[in-house]
């Protein structure tokens, strides 16, 4: 088999890439650490991971996990350059920003595709993620000029006034499920502040970070503004520990999101949290059933249903139930599961087997509790010989499923949806919110007074009303309860990644008690 060994910063290259790249054929060959505006080796290791091309089962890259020594050296890096990008004006910042905009935009299909191979979303998905990507930079971007603190009036002429200041180097701790767009959705609001970043993503999906921090060097940022680590939960730890870190944003499981707490809480430093879910998606019998159908799929299926926000408990009202199953299980039925690279394929592989088998065992369970399966839940393997080793399952609809079974109270973290039926609005409400999680939800309805009742009940961070899964960059993204706090996107990022600084003018004499 013939492997195309890629460099995306050469522009011949990059330019073929996307051209030539198919499923089974991507070996990455290159240091995916960055460091002090380079690829680098760290300099020592705590083992080996490897990051997968799930769609194949391929190991697609082996690396060495950063240690504290290289840790370390990523902070030193990203603190020089703190010293020179927050004295940069907002609008410096902004225009270096939407230059990184600009070059992700411009190789969108190349991102896309790596995305894909490491992944496993369908590249449909994928693009959709650097779409957001940048977007997300240009928000920022913008908002960087406009950043300013206030001015106050005091007794005699004297006068106070507040300035906004960036923390200083912030450690980005991501997930494997939006590997650039996590990256994205954190560093835009930091360096737009006036930050530096190490960023460590998870090690299943080691590569396409890399590719942001070239172009972030590309498109101007001081040298070691923004780098990379590569690692597990040891090189997290690291990270999080190290009091160079000002602050910590993390997205991921609830258990590690703990974790980070503790740790960020013994150095008093602030945290960003963005956790799991298992939300709740109400379907009235008053709303539009077509739509009502479409917004569950979306709520459940992108992403092979690794999504932190999808709606996997379906509240449907008894007297559409049947209608309502049908549609679902008839559209889900149809979903194209196969090579994610290919333009038509709606689903691709879960990311590895143990996630796999983790989701198959969720399935196991839920019918040893009774529920019924009304399609999906097995092992798939597609016709084409190259997926035969990738970590395929069918997606799943489940009915006769009561709110204590496990696979409605936990997060399955895959394509996975169940179906619980209900009378009243007081009654879904209470079985909704009945759940350790806050992070999302959503209703579907024609009546407007109900839509906004409902959704102001709703203990979750982010709530849709007649539509699921939309997350322009404008809106504050962030759970309630164990989905965690803080938020990210929308202007609100701004202050999860500044502090504001009060100063206060005399003008006249000192006043003493004296
Ligand atoms: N709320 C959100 O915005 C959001 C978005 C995506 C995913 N998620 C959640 O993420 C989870 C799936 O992602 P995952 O399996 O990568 O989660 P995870 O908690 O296993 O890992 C997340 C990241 O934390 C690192 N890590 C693990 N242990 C650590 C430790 N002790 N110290 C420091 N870092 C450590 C991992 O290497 C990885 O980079 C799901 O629960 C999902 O809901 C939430
Ligand atoms: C873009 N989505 C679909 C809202 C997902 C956000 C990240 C959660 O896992």
């Amino acid at each position: 088999m013939k492997l195309y060994h890629v460099r995306l910063l050469i522009p011949k290259i990059r330019l073929a890439m996307s051209r030539s790249l198919t499923t089974g054929t991507f070996q990455n060959t290159q240091p995916l650490n960055y460091r002090g505006g380079k690829r680098v080796q760290p300099i020592d290791s705590v083992g080996q991971e490897q990051a997968y091309e799930p769609s194949t089962g391929r190991v697609i890259a082996t690396f060495d996990c950063s240690g504290e020594k290289e840790v370390n050296e990523a902070i030193q890096s990203a603190k020089t350059a703190f010293k020179e990008w927050s004295q940069k004006s907002g609008m410096e910042r902004g225009r270096i920003l939407l230059e990184a905009a600009r070059i992700i935009r411009e190789r969108a299909e190349d991102l896309a595709t790596i995305e894909t191979i490491n992944n496993g979303k369908s590249i449909s998905e994928a693009k959709i993620d650097i779409e957001i990507s940048w977007m997300t930079l240009e928000y920022y971007a913008g908002l960087a000029g406009s950043m300013a603190g206030q001015h106050v009036q005091l007794p005699g002429g004297s006068f106070a006034y507040t300035r906004r200041e960036p923390l200083g180097v912030c450690a980005g701790i991501g997930a494997w499920n939006y590997p650039f767009q996590i990256a994205c959705w954190k560093a835009g609001p930091a360096l737009a502040c006036g930050n530096a970043m190490v960023y460590k993503p998870s090690p299943f999906t080691a590569i396409t970070v890399v590719l942001l921090a070239e172009i972030f060097a590309e498109a101007g940022v001081p040298t070691g503004l923004f780098n990379v680590v590569q690692g597990g939960a040891a090189t997290g730890e690291f990270l999080c520990k190290n009091p160079g870190v000002a602050k910590v944003s993390f997205t991921g499981s609830v258990p590690t999101g703990s974790k980070i707490m503790e740790m960020a809480a013994k150095g008093i430093k602030p945290v960003t949290l963005e956790l799991g879910g298992k939300s709740p998606l109400i379907i009235f019998p008053d709303s539009d059933l077509e739509n009502a159908v479409n917004g569950a799929m979306m709520a459940n299926f992108l992403t092979q249903g690794q999504v932190c926000c999808n709606g996997t408990r379906v509240f449907v009202h008894r007297d559409i139930l049947d209608k309502f199953t049908d549609s679902v299980v008839s559209k889900v039925k149809k979903i194209k599961i196969g090579d994610p690279l290919l333009d038509d394929t709606r689903m691709g592989p879960l990311i590895n087997q143990l996630h796999r088998e983790r989701v198959l065992g969720f399935l196991k369970t839920a019918r040893e509790q009774g529920a019924k399966v009304l399609t999906g839940g097995e092992p798939y393997t597609p016709e084409d010989p190259k997926l035969k080793g990738g970590f395929y399952i069918s997606p799943c609809v489940l009915a006769n499923v009561r709110d204590d079974m496990t696979c409605v109270k936990e997060e399955i973290f895959g394509p996975v949806m169940s179906i619980l039926p209900f009378d009243t609005e007081e009654e879904v409400l209470e079985r909704a919110n009945n759940s350790s999680y806050g992070l999302a939800g959503g209703v579907f309805t024609n009546d407007i007074q109900r839509a906004h009742r409902v959704v102001a009940a709703l203990q979750a961070g982010m709530c849709f009303i007649n539509n699921y899964n939309v997350s322009p960059v404008e809106l504050p993204f962030g759970g309630y309860k164990k989905s965690g706090f803080g938020r990210e996107n929308g202007q609100v990022a701004i202050e999860y990644y500044s502090q504001l600084k009060t100063v206060c003018v005399e003008m006249g004499k000192v006043e003493t008690v004296f």
